[in-house]
């Protein structure tokens, strides 16, 4: 029996949150035990954000091949080679992944176990046999692919995130199950990629954003032949010869879809189950790990972070919560989670990007005091590209200060990280009108929408008498 190991710290699971725990931590000298089951990297590394941007990379250069027309350059219908895209992803985890691996971290001074974690006491864990007692935990075990209970469902071949990206044939007619994220992602890259792609949505299409930002995505989907339906229940899923059948109820009745493929995409289910989180005094729900606002779980010894906690499910939340627990941990530092200022963005083309609250958030919040939008349309470099469909749109609170922000369109996702930083500093719309920015960037539409702010400002009879006033003096 090997001994006992007494770690100041065990961080369960070796995706994004547990990773940058565990290499802060080493970084600072703290003796580190991270376990991981599966593939180190986790979802975002092996099956989620890198694989699927990978992806959507490839699909945008097809695109790019089919617009180059506009351009006065003329290539052809693109060639595409299904596997040969699929190799591309592979290559990109694989350039990625030396930055997560067991050889790294153990290089950084971490303890790796490639082991199944679980608790079977307050401050102890079985990894594999192997007990670990320590200190301090920090659970980042992750979530995994929701399978709703959908009659039929269970029993017919379908894929989720951890499977499609292996698929090496492309799929004649890929039916997905859920118009979120992954569901659109998907949709478009596959649509690209030459397949038919019909998306079944439960609710809206993008429904956790802004109508008006999400209507800019789904428009565009629409126009590039992507079959989208809302408002579709889906009552039964029929495995067949050439492929499953799914059978959904719209206002218009009943109907029934042939697909090729079925990707499952409706949402994601905390890793809870196996952790013996009772074993330690871990409360627990269907929405994963509780914690407070200081990412504590009901056991003081535990944190949990990334999409086990039950807040929003990005690698950004789950990096971002991972440098808040170190404090408590490391410096016995009081911390306290912020989410007003968290960003996502979904990287369809054109992209949608969100932080803080949306306008109808806002309103029913009753911070709202305005609303100021600009079009693409009316940016030069939008114009320079080609690419002039979107907007961006400034919620505004008391006095002008910026609570949240929205951009939909080109590069949408680069031009978040500006908002991020106004809505995070808590910065008022005088301080975007007064940025400096280069000319010609996409980003001016975020400082034009402020001045929109100061619009009815320039028309005020009494300014404008001011004004007209002082030019007299010369
Ligand atoms: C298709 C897709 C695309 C996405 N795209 C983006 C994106 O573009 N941007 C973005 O910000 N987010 C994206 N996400 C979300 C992002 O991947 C997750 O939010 C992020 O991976 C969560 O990190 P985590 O550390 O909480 O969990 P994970 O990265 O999943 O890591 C959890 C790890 O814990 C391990 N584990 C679980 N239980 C145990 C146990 N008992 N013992 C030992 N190990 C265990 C698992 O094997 C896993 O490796 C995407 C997700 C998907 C599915
Ligand atoms: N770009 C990114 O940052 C990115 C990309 C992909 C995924 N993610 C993360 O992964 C998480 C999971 O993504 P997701 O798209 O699976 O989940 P989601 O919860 O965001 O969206 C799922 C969609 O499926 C719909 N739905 C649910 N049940 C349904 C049913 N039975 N029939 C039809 N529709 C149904 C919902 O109404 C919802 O619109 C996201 O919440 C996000 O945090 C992030």
């Amino acid at each position: 029996m090997a001994p006992i190991l007494k770690p100041d710290l065990c961080v369960i699971g070796g995706g994004s949150g547990g990773l940058t725990t565990a290499a802060a931590a080493a970084a600072f000298g703290v003796k580190v035990v991270l376990v991981e089951r599966g593939a180190m990297g986790g979802d975002c590394l092996n099956y989620g954000c890198v694989p699927s941007k990978a992806l959507i990379a490839a699909a945008k250069h097809v695109a790019a091949i089919r617009e180059a027309k506009r351009f006065g350059i003329s290539a052809g219908e693109p060639e595409i080679d299904f596997a040969a895209v699929k190799d591309h992803v592979r290559g990109v985890i694989a350039a990625i992944a030396p930055n997560d691996s067991v050889e790294r971290f153990e290089g950084l001074g971490v303890t790796v176990l490639k082991a199944d974690a679980v608790f079977v006491g307050e401050s102890t864990i079985s990894a594999s046999g192997q007990i670990v007692e320590a200190r301090r935990f920090v659970v980042a075990a992750g979530s995994s692919p929701l399978v709703p209970d959908i009659p039929g469902l269970r029993e017919t071949t379908h894929f989720t995130n951890e499977t499609i990206f292996d698929l090496r044939q492309r799929p004649e007619h890929l039916v997905i199950i859920g118009g979120g994220p992954i569901g659109m992602e998907m949709a478009q890259a596959h649509r690209r990629l030459g397949s038919r792609v019909t998306v079944l949505e439960a609710g809206a299409l993008l429904g956790r954003d802004d109508p008006e930002l999400a209507a800019v995505v789904v428009e565009t989907l629409r126009g590039e032949g992507v079959a989208l339906r809302e408002r579709a229940k889906v009552v039964a899923v029929r495995g067949g010869d050439r492929g499953p059948s799914v059978t959904i109820e719209t206002d218009e009745g009943r109907e029934t879809i042939e697909a090729s493929h079925l990707l499952v995409a409706v949402g994601r289910a905390p890793n809870v189950a196996g952790l013996g989180l009772e074993a330690a005094g871990i409360d627990y729900d269907a929405r994963g790990i509780k914690v407070g606002r200081d990412l504590r779980t009901s056991n003081r010894r535990v944190y949990a972070v990334g999409d086990i906690a039950g807040g929003p499910q990005f690698t950004h939340v789950a990096n971002y919560q991972a440098g808040l627990v170190l404090r408590p941990i490391l410096f016995r530092l009081p911390v306290r989670e912020r989410r007003d200022h968290l960003p996502h963005v979904t990287f369809t083309d054109p992209e949608l990007g969100q932080v803080g609250p949306t306008e109808r958030e806002a309103k029913a919040a009753g911070s709202l005091r305005d609303v100021v939008r600009w079009p693409y349309r009316e940016n030069d470099r939008a114009q320079a590209e080609r690419r002039t469909g979107g907007l961006v749109k400034l919620v505004l609170g008391e006095g002008g200060r910026i609570l949240g922000g929205g951009v939909a369109g080109m590069a949408a996702g680069e031009i978040t990280n500006m908002l991020s930083l106004a809505v995070g500093k808590k910065m008022g719309v005088a301080d975007l009108r007064d940025l400096v920015s280069p000319y010609p960037t996409l980003a001016e539409i975020g400082k034009r929408a402020a001045t929109v702010y100061y619009r009815p400002y320039t028309e005020k009879p009494s300014v404008r008498r001011l004004v007209g006033m002082l030019a007299r003096f010369g």
